[in-house]
């Protein structure tokens, strides 16, 4: 009989450790494995003392493990590297100690809506620095205006600016250590990862570390009910947009780019990618699309005009609109007053693509 390694798992997650979290909050399983008869594991613990307080645990572990049918063997492996510090937890001021961010994925099976949240967008662009943190709060904020309840999900660990955007700072607050509270400006719900980590700390992490912290994000803060949730992702095609196409059910994406030719073909690469991972993409924006001078009103393209109406029109997508180069634009996003609060023609611009969304029933 062969023995599902997912039902496996759900035997001994629910586990309860001597500091009351659970063995899958506690995030101590490593390389569970199934192979025939025989089921072997790792349990990651900081030191000899914490390996002695889970004997028991292990105890119980193999004991209803091998009570599944099918399993005549099970290795339970317990590591305290020498000279290794337990994993420290992110603390917010009111958080209890067990909350992490950044740890392996749980089993899920396939892409899961986020209960009370409507509508998942994923804001990406192939090439970094178009513009599509800065249109991610822009929209968020003007979808908000128009009366929707949004949330902007900062999804962007590398270079985290949802946070100065914004202008929201601190840790989020995790009462009971396992939900988080999002923080709340200019009528958006905002999470950012980037509050949750010691600096440089998700540099270093690879594809799984990335899922198991996408994971959190989108599970474990209390975003409330949302029409929408805006993702800013990182720029490229990693694991981070991996990550969400295969943990959450994204409604789809919108590609930011400028109109330059190598701008464009990037956006081409980020299409492409979510088109393998099965993500519809609504649609194109072309951002610093026309420059007015603020002194004399000439009209200028600084990165050329139009070349996003053209990209889409070739690929047979929506073209969603086109926004304006202008200083103010991004004085406001370093102010952390989006652009998108007043009513200059960058604010119209975002309120018609805001519109769009809306008419269109993803917003
Ligand atoms: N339409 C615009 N007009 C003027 N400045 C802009 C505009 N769009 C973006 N910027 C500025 O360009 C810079 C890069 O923008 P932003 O951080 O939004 O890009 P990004 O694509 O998210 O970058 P990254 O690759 O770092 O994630 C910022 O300083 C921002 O204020």
């Amino acid at each position: 009989m062969s023995i599902n390694r997912e039902a496996a798992l759900r035997e001994i997650q629910n586990l309860t450790l001597p500091d009351g979290q659970t063995l899958e909050n506690a995030d101590l399983i490593r390389a569970f494995s199934v192979d025939r008869d025989t089921i072997r594991f790792v349990l990651e613990v900081a030191d000899a003392d914490a390996a002695r307080a889970l004997a028991p645990v292990e105890a119980e572990a193999r004991r209803r493990l091998e009570a599944m049918p099918g399993v005549s063997k099970v290795q339970i492996v317990m590591t305290a590297p020498a000279g290794r510090q337990a994993p420290q937890p992110v603390r917010s001021s009111g958080a209890a100690p067990s909350l992490q961010i950044g740890r392996h994925p749980t089993a899920q099976a396939g892409p899961q809506a986020i209960p009370g949240v409507s509508n998942i967008i994923a804001i990406g662009s192939g090439k970094g620095g178009v513009g599509k943190s800065t249109v991610t709060s822009n929209l968020a904020v003007a979808l908000a205006r128009a009366g929707r309840r949004v949330g902007l999900l900062d999804a962007d660990i590398y270079g985290p600016s949802q946070p100065r955007m914004m202008g929201v700072s601190g840790r989020p607050a995790s009462p009971d250590g396992q939900r988080i509270e999002p923080l709340h400006a200019h009528g958006v719900t905002v999470m950012s990862i980037g509050l949750m980590l010691k600096e440089g700390e998700a540099v270093v992490w690879r594809g799984p570390m990335l899922m198991g912290a996408m994971q959190q994000m989108l599970g474990q803060v209390n975003w409330g009910g949302l029409d929408v949730l805006l993702i800013d992702l990182p720029p490229g095609t990693g694991d981070v947009q991996l990550s969400l196409c295969q943990k959450a059910a994204v409604t789809g994406a919108i590609i930011v780019s400028t109109p330059q030719d190598v701008a464009l073909l990037d956006a081409r690469r980020a299409i492409d990618m979510f088109n393998k991972l099965k993500t519809p993409v609504l649609g194109l924006v072309e951002n610093m699309s026309t420059y007015v001078c603020p002194n004399c009103g000439h009209e200028a393209h600084l990165f050329g005009h139009g070349g996003v109406a053209a990209e889409s029109a070739q690929q047979g997508l929506p073209f969603l609109g086109e926004l304006p180069l202008e200083l103010d634009v991004r004085l406001a996003g370093d102010s952390g007053r989006p652009i998108a609060l007043g009513n200059g023609a960058a604010a119209q611009a975002y309120g018609r693509l805001a519109d769009r969304l809306i008419q269109g029933g993803i917003a």
